[in-house]
């Protein structure tokens, strides 16, 4: 038994958040984010639990991670990148974002975009790379958030294991959250490495997915206009 299992009742510390989490009746799947369940310190502990784990996985693939001078490092960096950069919108609270009144009364078409994303599938933990482009359509007593906001909410979406559809469907309904305007439309386009690098080994395609809420689903002259300028050549 390790000194975290210990401290733990005999379980491993990823057991206690899962436990923690249940009791609350909450869903922990791949693009869920668990961060009210872990408290502080606990993201380095759980660390160490995955680089346990990833080791024995090195292990059973049978490579000498004791030999072998670029391996004996690769559970601990896989950990980190798993907790600290690829999923951290998993572990990680979401950003603040500051929320301004819409003073001026703004009601016509905003486009952000592209902004560009990296995800990754839920299925073989490959990468998703691609653009969002978001159209916003502010009633006049919407919220407004800053520029950089967007980007930042984009990024916590999609710093998680999941599939595109369910991606665009989340970061609109954060959005729609902060905003609350009379349209929201969120278009993505990615390249999937679980279709490139393995698998079919399909170099060329490309997945574009959108969500259309409120005025972009009842106007179709206003989806056009957005469709139309998000199209146009830089
Ligand atoms: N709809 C959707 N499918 C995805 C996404 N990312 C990956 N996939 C697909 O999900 C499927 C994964 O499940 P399986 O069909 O069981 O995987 P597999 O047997 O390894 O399939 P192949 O990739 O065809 O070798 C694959 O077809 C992937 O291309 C996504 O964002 N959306």
């Amino acid at each position: 038994m390790t000194t975290e299992e210990a401290d733990n009742g005999g379980r491993p510390l990823s057991q206690v958040i899962r436990a923690r989490i249940q009791q609350a009746g909450r869903r922990f799947h791949a693009n869920d984010n668990i961060a009210d369940f872990i408290e502080p310190g606990e993201l380095d502990r759980l660390q160490i639990e995955v680089e346990a784990k990833l080791q024995a996985v090195l292990e059973s693939l049978v490579i000498d991670t004791v030999s072998d001078h670029n391996t004996q490092e690769t559970a601990r960096r896989v950990a980190k990148m798993y907790l600290r950069e690829v999923f951290r919108g998993r572990y990680e609270p979401a950003p603040s974002v500051t929320e301004f009144p819409n003073v001026e009364r703004l009601n016509q078409l905003m486009i952000v975009g592209p902004i560009t994303v990296r995800s990754a599938c839920s299925h073989h933990f490959c990468p998703i790379i691609g653009r969002v482009w978001i159209g916003v359509l502010p009633k006049e007593d919407s919220n407004l958030i800053g520029l950089s906001k967007y980007a930042r909410l984009c990024e916590w979406i999609m710093n998680r294991p999941q599939i595109q559809e369910e991606a665009v469907t989340r970061l609109a309904d954060l959005l729609q959250d902060k905003m609350q305007p009379d349209g929201l439309a969120v278009v993505m386009e990615a390249e999937h490495f679980c279709m490139s690098w393995r698998g079919v080994r399909d170099m060329e395609s490309r997945m574009t997915n959108s969500v259309m809420r409120g005025a972009f689903l009842d106007d179709a002259p206003l989806r056009r206009e957005f469709l139309a300028l998000l199209h146009r050549k830089p």
